[in-house]
């Protein structure tokens, strides 16, 4: 355990102290707040220092983001102020010929409730999870125990995708190889019609369902690409029809408590009695939350491995020769799409510490004559919808600082592509974007999609998607139907 003690200023008059930022292994990082005694300086004219103590603590609420990459949390309390983080690497682990997924998600689960500090716990109120869209799970319907490995979210099945277009509306959502609808039909061709019992649950329901134990649920963001119509709060009949609808999970609002924490989950780790496990919702929809934006023309673009964009609208627009979207966020439309392009790439080709050296050499008011297509391997979903599309990142300039400008030049093209097709297809103008994901800390990138997209870009106040599965925690603790 190395201890190393971070002093992070919460932006008001209340100087916390972290107890620590320890390294508790396996590269697990994690900082916590604690109210306890500290000195203010309340402005009393003379100067004396008064001893005060912070009060007790609240409800409080744990969001888990499940990345691409790794999986991180964070705990908040009733005004959104982070009182912990933390996250870690899915551990890999192979089964023949590919990674066991189920057993990484499952085991960085336990393992980040393991992180979240002992004297938090009790005062948990509710929990969310957001996971990667379209990661599709075919599950036991008795023991919720996975029948196939899963579909991974940038996973297409070309295969489906006749059949998919044969029962969907023109250029409805599913209409694309990479939809959960594609992937079930997939498995249904392939082995489902002779299976036992069996049901889809996406990555995020499926590690909720480890929590509080309710089988068969999931939200309607995470059901849009199975064919779920969000405006008619159901199935749509042309699915309802099909041979393998008893499969698809029933389907609540983002955010509506589920059940309690499963006994056994809260005696091990102490977390309280009442703690209700909520609904989730998808990475990017979370990162969208957690930017906290409200207004129609406010868009986020999460710069995570991929790059996913979501602008809020009043009109919802879909449209699968392009790879567009709309989800549904209370009253209005987040219209958007997910790239492959994003850091997916950058990680291919440079660590987090060379992309940080390497951009502060960049002069990001200088256009880069570079034109790449950059992707980590052949396939694009969004703003072109071709899984056979080919990365394009030569030719290779000697200078690294050269190549990665262009690299992350042509990343700020690709997003400004996907804006200028949600303006032509109809979505409400974007007038300001933020950003969220790995890449938001990039301010030499933020500085070169400003110029590029020739709209203010910042980075969000909370760009972890964590915080967005938090807020969504709020919203069950507050409907309380349990
Ligand atoms: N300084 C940086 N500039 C640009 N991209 C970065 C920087 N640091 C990290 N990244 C990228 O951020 C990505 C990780 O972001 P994250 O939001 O954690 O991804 P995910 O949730 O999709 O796993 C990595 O692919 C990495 O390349
Ligand atoms: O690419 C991803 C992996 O991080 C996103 O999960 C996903 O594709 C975004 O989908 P949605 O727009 O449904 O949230």
């Amino acid at each position: 355990m190395v201890g190393a003690v971070s002093i992070t200023h919460p932006g008001s008059t209340v100087l916390v102290s972290w107890t620590s930022i320890k390294k508790c292994g396996n590269g697990v990082c994690y900082k916590v707040r604690k109210p306890k005694a500290v000195t203010m300086s309340l402005g009393n004219g003379n100067n004396e220092k008064e001893e005060v103590s912070v009060g007790t603590r609240g409800r409080l609420y744990l969001g888990l983001d499940f990345g691409t990459s790794g999986a991180r949390f964070g705990i908040i309390d009733k005004s959104g102020t982070i009182q912990a983080e933390a996250k870690r690497e899915y551990p890999l682990y192979l089964s023949g010929e590919s990674y066991d997924w189920v057993r990484s998600w499952k085991e960085t689960l336990f393992l980040l409730l393991q992180d979240v500090p002992r004297d938090l716990r009790k005062h948990i109120v509710s929990i969310s999870i957001d996971g990667t869209s379209a990661t599709t799970i075919i599950v036991d319907s008795d023991t919720g125990e996975p029948l196939w490995r899963p579909f991974l979210y940038n996973e297409s099945c070309p295969d489906a995708l006749p059949t998919v277009k044969s029962i969907a509306p023109p250029n409805h959502t599913v209409c694309t190889g990479s939809s959960t609808l594609c992937k079930l039909v997939s498995w249904w061709n392939r082995v489902g019609s002779n299976k036992k019992p069996a049901l889809l649950l996406h990555q995020a329901d499926w590690l909720l369902w480890l929590l509080h134990g309710k089988l068969g649920v999931t939200d309607y963001n995470n059901a849009l690409k199975v064919g779920y119509d969000p405006g008619l709060d159901s199935y749509p009949s042309w699915l309802v029809c099909q041979p393998y609808y008893h499969l698809l999970p029933s389907v609540v609002a983002p955010g509506t408590p589920i059940a309690c924490l499963k006994e056994e989950i809260r005696n091990k780790f102490g977390f309280k009695k009442d703690c209700v496990v909520c609904a989730g919702t998808t990475d990017s929809i979370a990162a969208f939350l957690a930017a906290r934006a409200t207004q129609p023309g406010k868009a986020v673009t999460s710069l995570g491995s991929t790059l996913a964009i979501k602008l809020l609208s009043n009109t919802r627009i879909e449209d699968s020769r392009f790879g567009v979207y709309s989800h549904r966020l209370d009253d209005k439309w987040l219209v958007g799409g997910a790239s492959n392009t994003g850091g997916a790439v950058l990680r291919q080709l440079f660590t987090d510490d060379q992309l940080e050296k390497l951009s502060e050499q960049i002069n990001p008011s200088e256009t880069s004559p570079l034109d790449y297509y950059p992707l980590p391997k052949a396939g694009e979903r969004f703003p072109v919808a071709d899984p056979n599309l080919a990365p394009r990142l030569l030719p290779r300039p000697e200078s690294d600082v050269e190549y990665l400008h262009g690299i992350l030049e042509s990343i700020a093209r690709i997003e400004a592509k996907a804006y200028g097709l949600l303006k032509e297809l109809g979505a409400t103008q974007v007038d300001e974007v933020f950003t969220a994901g790995g890449g938001a800390k990039n301010d030499k990138w933020i500085k070169i999609r400003e110029r590029v997209l020739g709209l203010p870009v910042c980075r969000a106040n909370q760009t972890e998607a964590a915080y967005g599965a938090a807020l969504l925690a709020t919203r069950g603790d507050q409907q309380n139907i349990l």
